[in-house]
């Protein structure tokens, strides 16, 4: 796997060896992150472990927040504050929260009363936060976006983003190298979404996994960052740990001037570029996955399941599952074509949409809102398209298209022009689908209730998106618009960064938002509030875990389907047992569905989960997953394979993920599930038992995960004690590469200012005084 020295290495191995801290024996490593980028929904948790704990953010100064998946889209004209602005209590209640601890921690905080608000994956390339051969972290696992810099950035859980305030570290471990390589011109009508898509249809969403996909080939190499930042976006669809693009004069170019990058022309750029020059794979370096593409093979594509993995050509049609390779492939397949309300056989561009999402962290950008008004422009949207919605990345961005006009092409069109935000991505604001309502989405994922319970979702690229508005169905974008849809090979210059302010473009879209109809998800949240909070004193030690283990008979489950976005807005860690499995659980009346696993007995007592298919806990990084199961009774699964994010976050909770790679042995264990009998895990001795005491097998676990578990360790606490490896670690960078050290910036005087004053930290947790106040 990693590079002996000496040994020709990857832009993944050079990046990650630079950043190691400390390693073990057991090849568990602390690596330095000097990039950490924070939003509302993943943060509460972190910040309040570190109050319960006395702990203070070691690095403000290279910590970025925003808040983005909770905003209202609508018109921000009379925006005050968040309390007055959002409507919904809990959404209200997570952005405060934000608010509250940027203040109390000192991180610089781009809220609603900023123009540099938006989607956490737009603002930080945006800004220059983001830069060539940094590690970049987030609550967010699409957090990969960044790694189009050269940038080895990946999603982590609010446990881990807790660790990285307290630490600036993460204790990790090396991941396998896979290069997908795309050679060739791409044709008319195709862009870098059409390429993700294709390459994750080819590779499967568990492709990736345990892998950093390293995208290369003349086909990227032409492709501007924007267009590169779609591609590495989605690598998390593909279950890699993350994707990387090596750096060259375009990534320079698009840097230059960005507030946060270091100052075009000065040394330190100079020094920066010729350090970024060295960010590329040698000749001879060894990847344990190869993929190959050739562009000409790639048209327009578009999704008709419900993973992402499930891509055909526009041309194509909907597939027959019954032609699928396995049982449990077709089964999934009928399921997919039932909840998508699709037959198979149909012409892809026969299919009739309800609403169009143009936004999202893939696909927000300038050059994707551009590419879309370029199809859009002197047409209308279909009369059938009840709603066709532009929400740009951030509000720089929506800035810079109504500079350019664009607006106003869209709503001429007949599309809404909303505020930034994440919004029908996932629907944790008012903008949802009804159930049954069919979209065509520029956003990512594509899982059942997605964007909104029942909601059906295609994912496409913004030209197709545009097209599918004016014809009404899913169409061929090469049909209506003759240009070349493909986004340019030259990024747009830096966006002006302007002062503080309140008020918001004049669009009106409150009347449209009262015609649109607004679904709300009918679910009965879980108050949560009351239960007692999470502490620092460790976690409670596992040692063997024996009782009942119920059998769940499915593949690629993801942590949309454990638990659903609505969940999501709590700020604690507890009370989410009760919406575990949600849609798979309960009718929409809120009765239970009898055939559900965990509604049967003995299972409602299930101490362990037997999931018989791969990959399970894809797709978003929400450690709500891992706490539903803990809060239901579950702090044992037992899978074949598991996505990278879930497993991490699991043993940060005290369980235990255990992965059986022998079908055989997986299959002994469902027998044993399937007949509701209890099975006991014993982790000291690593080995799987019948309730009588037989052995069924063994299974691994790595040495240091094993330790923290059976002694109930908190994990930051260890890390604190390495503290000199880490100032050591923190001096060199500051001597290497001062241009990291977020201080630096704040001695050159940024304009604008912060719309919620994070200043009252005068110190660095390294005791360092920050002399200027927090604005960039
Ligand atoms: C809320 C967050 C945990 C989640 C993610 O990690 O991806 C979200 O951004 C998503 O897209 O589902
Ligand atoms: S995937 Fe969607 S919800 Fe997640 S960060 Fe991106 S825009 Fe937001």
């Amino acid at each position: 796997m990693p590079a002996a020295e000496g040994r020709p290495r990857t832009l993944y191995d050079k990046v990650f060896q630079d950043h190691i801290v400390d390693e073990r024996l057991d090849g568990t490593i602390l690596l330095y992150i000097d990039r950490h980028l924070v939003h509302e929904v993943t943060s509460p948790q972190a910040f309040e472990g570190l109050k319960n704990a006395g702990r203070k953010v070691r690095r403000p100064d290279c910590t970025l927040a925003t808040t983005d998946h909770n905003v209202p889209t609508s018109s921000r004209k009379s925006f005050k504050n968040i309390e007055s602005f959002v409507d919904e209590e809990d959404s209200k209640l997570q952005c405060m929260t934000l608010e509250e601890n940027v203040k109390d921690f000192g991180i610089t905080y781009f809220g609603l009363g900023d123009k540099r608000q938006g989607i956490v994956h737009i603002i930080g390339p945006e800004q220059g936060f983001t830069l060539p051969g940094t590690t970049v972290v987030c609550g967010d696992s699409h957090t990969s976006t960044h790694g189009a810099f050269g940038a080895l950035a990946f999603g982590i859980g609010t446990s881990e983003v807790e660790h990285v305030l307290a630490t600036q570290t993460l204790i990790t471990k090396r991941s396998k190298n896979m290069r997908i390589k795309v050679d060739g011109q791409l044709t008319p009508g195709v862009s870098s979404k059409d390429i993700i898509l294709h390459a994750i249809g080819k590779i499967g969403t568990a492709g990736g996994t345990g892998a950093v996909i390293e995208f290369c080939g003349s086909a990227i190499e032409a492709l501007s960052m924007e267009a590169r930042m779609s591609i590495c976006n989605m690598s998390i669809e593909g279950g890699a740990r993350a994707g990387m693009i090596a750096p060259d004069e375009i990534t320079f170019e698009y840097l230059k001037g960005r507030p946060l990058a270091p100052q075009y022309g000065s040394d330190e750029w100079n020094k920066a570029v010729a350090y970024w020059k060295s960010l590329k794979s040698d000749p001879g370096a060894k990847y344990d996955v190869d993929v190959l593409i050739d562009a000409i093979d790639i048209a327009p594509s578009v999704t008709w399941g419900t993973s992402p993995e499930d891509v055909v050509p526009i041309t194509g049609t909907v597939p027959d599952p019954e032609t699928f390779a396995t049982k449990d492939k077709k089964e999934a397949g009928r399921r997919m074509l039932e909840y998508m309300g699709l037959t198979a056989g149909t012409p892809m561009e026969d299919i009739v949409l309800d609403k169009i999402f143009i936004g999202s962290c893939t696909n927000a950008r300038i050059e994707d809102l551009r590419a879309a008004a370029s199809v859009v422009k002197g047409r209308k949207v279909a009369a059938n398209i009840k709603r066709a919605m532009i929400v740009p990345g951030s509000g720089l961005v929506k800035d810079r298209a109504e500079s350019e006009g664009l607006d106003k092409i869209f709503l001429d069109a007949g599309f809404e022009w909303r505020e930034a935000g994440c919004s029908m991505c996932l629907g944790m604001n008012p903008d949802i689908l009804a159930p049954k309502e069919r979209c065509a989405s520029t956003s990512n994922r594509n899982f059942e209730g997605r964007q909104g319970a029942g909601g059906r979702t295609h994912l496409v690229s913004p030209v197709t998106a545009a097209a599918c508005a004016i014809v009404g169905k899913l169409t061929d974008v090469r049909k209506i618009a003759d240009q070349n849809a493909t986004p340019r090979p030259a990024s747009p210059k830096p966006v002006e960064i302007k002062a503080h302010v309140d008020e918001r473009a004049e669009t009106d879209d409150d009347q449209r938002q009262k015609i649109a109809d607004q679904p709300e998800d009918s679910v009965d949240v879980p108050h949560t509030n009351t239960i007692a909070p999470h502490t620092p004193k460790g976690l409670p030690k596992f040692t063997i875990c024996k009782g009942i283990a119920a059998p769940l008979e499915r593949a690629n489950v993801d942590t949309d389907a454990i638990i659903p976005k609505q969940f999501l807005k709590t700020i604690k860690r507890t009370g989410l047992g009760s919406a575990l499995f949600f849609s798979l659980r309960y009718n929409a009346d809120g009765s239970e569905k009898p055939e559900f696993v965990l509604n049967q007995e003995p299972y409602r007592k299930s101490k362990i989960l037997v999931v018989t298919g791969p990959n399970f806990g894809c797709g978003s990084s929400r450690e709500h997953a891992p706490w539903a199961l803990l809060d239901f009774g579950i702090t044992c699964v037992i899978a074949p394979s598991y996505a990278d994010i879930f497993f991490n976050n699991t043993f940060k909770n005290g369980m235990l993920p255990i992965a059986i790679s022998s079908p055989t042995d997986m299959e002994t264990i469902a027998v044993e599930a399937r007949a509701g009998r209890e099975i006991e895990v014993d982790l000291p001795n690593q080995v799987i038992k019948t309730a009588d005491g037989t052995r069924i097998c063994g299974f691994d676990v790595e040495e240091f995960r094993k330790h923290c578990l059976v002694n109930g360790l908190d994990d930051i606490g260890l890390t604190m004690q390495m503290e000199d490896k880490i100032l050591s670690f923190e001096e060199k960078m500051t001597t290497q590469t001062p241009w990291l050290d977020g201080r630096s910036y704040l001695k050159r005087g940024r304009n604008g200012k912060l719309a919620v004053k994070a200043v009252p930290v005068p110190k660095t947790n390294r005791g360092e005084e920050i002399k200027e106040p927090l604005e960039w």
